[in-house]
C-alpha cells in the first residue's frame, strides 16, 4: 500500500514515526515535507522540517525537544554570538551544523534540494522517501504591525506572541513542487495529513502550484488527524496561526478549513480526539467519514495506534 504523508513540524515527524511502527518493514511511505520554514543563516541553508523528519525517523533527534540532534552541543553557536552575528535566540547545534554544511556544499555543487535530501538520507535511512515540497526557495514570512519577519523569527524569537496579520510565501510565484511530489499525491493508495500545523506546515505545502489539484485527483482516500484537541493545539502555536487567517481553533473548524473533497476540499475523513467526539456526528451528517480516538502521541506505540486508527477510518475506501 503506497502511503503519502504531508508533514511539517515535530507533530508530523512523530506521527510518521508511529505510522512506520504500525506498518512494519513492508512500509511504502513517501513524506512531502514543508520547506517554508527554510532559511539562510550564517551562510548555510537550514531546513527545519526536513531535518526534524530525517532526525526523528533516522534515530538522531533530541527526543524532548522534538527537533535538533540528541547529545548536541552549542559551542559554535555561542562563539558566533560573540561576533554579534546571527540569531542568538536560534540555536544551531554543532552536530546540526554538520547537516547544514553538508546540505550547503551539495546545493553549491548545483544539486537541487530534493537530490541533496536524498543524499543526506543515505546516512540517516529514515525508512521513507523524503521529498521537500519544493526545490525552490519559498519561505514563509509573517506580516506583523511592524512589517514582515521570517516565520522562524516569529515562531522562535517571539513564540508567536506578536500578532500575525497573515502569512506570505515569498517566492511562491514561479515556484514548482519538487520532482515526485505531485505523482506521490496522485498515485497514492492513501494520503495522510498528520496533526501538523494546518496553516504554516500543511497550508504552505498545499499552496504550491498543482499540489491541491493533485491531492484532489488522488484515487485513494485522504484522511487527516486533528492537530487541535479540546480547542487548543497539543503542541506549538497553531492557534496563533489559525487566528491570523480567521479560522476558529477547534477540530471542526480545521476540518472545514481543509474542506471535504466532495465539496471541493481536500479531505475525505477526519480523526479527532475523544475530547472532541461531539463533532463526529455533525461531520458524518455532512458527508465526512469521521471518528474519535485518543490522539495524544505520548510514545511510539500510542502513535502507532493513532496511525492505525486513521488508516482504519478509510479502509473501506482503499
Ligand atoms: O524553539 C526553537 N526551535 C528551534 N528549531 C525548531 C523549529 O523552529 C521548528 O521545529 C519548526 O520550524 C516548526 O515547524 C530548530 C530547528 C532546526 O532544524 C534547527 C535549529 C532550530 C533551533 C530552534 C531554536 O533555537 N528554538
Amino acid at each position: 500500500m503506497k502511503i503519502t504523508v504531508l508533514s511539517g513540524g515535530v507533530g508530523g515527524a512523530r506521527f510518521t514515526r508511529g505510522l512506520l511502527a504500525h506498518l512494519g518493514p513492508e512500509a511504502d511511505v513517501t513524506v512531502i515535507a514543508n520547506t517554508g520554514d527554510d532559511m539562510w543563516l550564517h551562510g548555510v541553508r537550514v531546513c527545519p522540517d526536513l531535518d526534524t523528519l530525517m532526525y526523528t525517523l533516522g534515530g538522531g533527534v533530541h527526543e524532548e525537544q522534538g527537533w535538533g540532534r540528541r547529545d548536541e552541543s552549542r559551542r559554535t553557536s555561542d562563539d558566533l554570538a560573540a561576533y554579534g552575528l546571527g540569531w542568538e535566540w536560534f540555536t544551531l547545534g554543532d552536530l546540526d551544523l554538520a547537516t547544514h554544511l553538508a546540505r550547503t556544499e551539495l546545493l553549491r555543487a548545483g544539486l537541487p534540494l530534493s537530490e541533496v535530501t536524498r543524499r543526506l538520507c543515505e546516512r540517516w535511512q529514515p525508512g521513507v522517501r523524503l521529498l521537500p515540497a519544493s526545490d525552490d526557495e519559498v519561505e514563509t514570512h509573517v506580516a506583523t504591525a511592524d512589517g514582515f519577519i521570517h516565520f522562524e523569527e516569529w515562531w522562535v524569537r517571539h513564540r508567536a506572541s506578536v500578532p500575525a496579520q497573515g502569512f506570505v510565501q515569498v517566492g511562491l510565484e514561479g515556484s514548482a513542487a519538487a520532482p515526485g511530489v505531485l505523482a506521490a499525491l496522485i498515485d497514492a493508495d492513501v494520503v495522510v495529513l498528520p496533526p501538523s500545523n494546518p496553516v504554516v506546515s500543511i497550508g504552505t505545502i498545499l499552496s504550491l502550484p498543482g499540489v491541491r489539484d493533485a491531492l484532489r485527483s488522488c484515487a485513494g482516500p485522504v484522511v487527516g488527524v486533528s492537530p487541535i484537541v479540546g480547542g487548543a493545539p497539543v503542541r506549538g502555536m497553531a492557534d496563533a496561526c489559525l487566528d491570523a487567517i480567521g479560522v476558529e481553533t477547534t477540530a471542526l473548524a480545521v476540518a472545514e478549513h481543509y474542506g471535504l473533497r466532495a465539496d471541493g476540499g481536500i479531505l475525505d475523513a477526519w480523526l479527532v480526539d475523544t475530547a472532541d467526539a461531539d463533532v463526529v456526528d455533525p461531520l458524518r451528517s455532512t458527508g465526512w467519514v469521521a471518528s474519535a480516538t485518543d490522539t495524544l502521541m505520548v510514545d511510539v506505540p500510542a502513535t502507532a495506534r493513532i496511525a492505525a486508527s486513521a488508516l482504519e477510518l478509510v479502509r473501506s475506501r482503499l
